[in-house]
């Protein structure tokens, strides 16, 4: 069960954007769905711990990550999420297999063997393996994808966070990874909240949407509602 409900405020010297938002659900894939500046990512970072609430909660399985009428704040790393960010934000400084580890590692202490162990495994599930010493720059999009789902895993989250995931893909390999997430989330048992505006990313993967507008929950939809297609186009 995700649980959620935030309500925060960002403004810089010229703009202001309330979000007010709530949904709790069961759904092991959730798409937050709609227009640009609906408020879809910051909902995603507040859940993260990124932003900081001004008032809410974000529960996973009865576990509070956020409470704020309890004074429960936990820090992003304590939160159990995996996040993967629009446009990817992978390190270009890094390796393949440093920028999986990197939410493993520390400056205090090397890789343990048992995470280096898990960051082969994902090397290899991902088909990785001939470029993990390679830079991000040298790989083509769809790699880049799977390096940043790769180290959205990394660290055995209890929900994956995913932020526009296919966005900058073509429409063949969009296809390709979807099912690879699919396949990925469905062999992990770990439920996801995706953010997108594209129709054909929510039909495919949801099985319930939320749509945002304006900063608020507008609606709620089921994968099965039968004109869930004609009310997302
Ligand atoms: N620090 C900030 N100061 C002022 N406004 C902000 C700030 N951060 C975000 N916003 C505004 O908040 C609104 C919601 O942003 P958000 O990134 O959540 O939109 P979104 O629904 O994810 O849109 P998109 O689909 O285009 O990514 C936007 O209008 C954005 O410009």
């Amino acid at each position: 069960m995700i649980d959620v409900s935030l309500q925060l405020s960002v403004s810089d010297t010229r703009r202001r954007f309330d979000l007010d938002v709530a949904f709790a659900t069961n759904a092991p894939f959730v798409a937050l769905y709609g227009p640009s500046g609906a408020g879809k990512s910051l909902t995603l970072q507040a859940m993260a711990g990124l932003l900081p609430v001004r008032t809410g909660h974000v529960k996973l399985n009865g576990r509070a990550l956020l409470d704020t009428a309890d004074g429960i704040n936990l820090a992003t790393e304590a939160r159990g999420v995996g996040y993967l960010f629009q446009h990817y934000a992978l390190f270009p400084h890094l390796s393949v297999r440093d920028n999986i580890a990197f939410g493993l590692t520390s400056w205090r202490r090397r890789l343990k063997a048992e995470d280096a162990a898990r960051v082969d495994e994902l090397i290899e599930s991902f088909g990785l393996t001939a470029m993990a010493r390679s830079k991000p720059a040298t790989l083509s999009g769809g790699q880049q994808q799977r390096v940043a789902l790769a180290r959205a895993l990394a660290c055995n989250p209890q929900v994956l966070l995913l932020d526009e995931p296919f966005a900058a893909l073509h429409s063949a390999l969009k296809r390709e990874l979807r099912a690879e997430l699919q396949r990925v989330l469905a062999q992990r048992g770990i439920p996801a909240v995706m953010v997108s505006h594209d129709a054909d990313d929510v039909l495919a993967l949801a099985d319930e949407v939320v749509l945002v507008e304006g900063g608020q929950v507008s609606q709620r939809l089921r994968a099965d509602d039968a004109d869930l297609r004609a009310r997302l186009l």
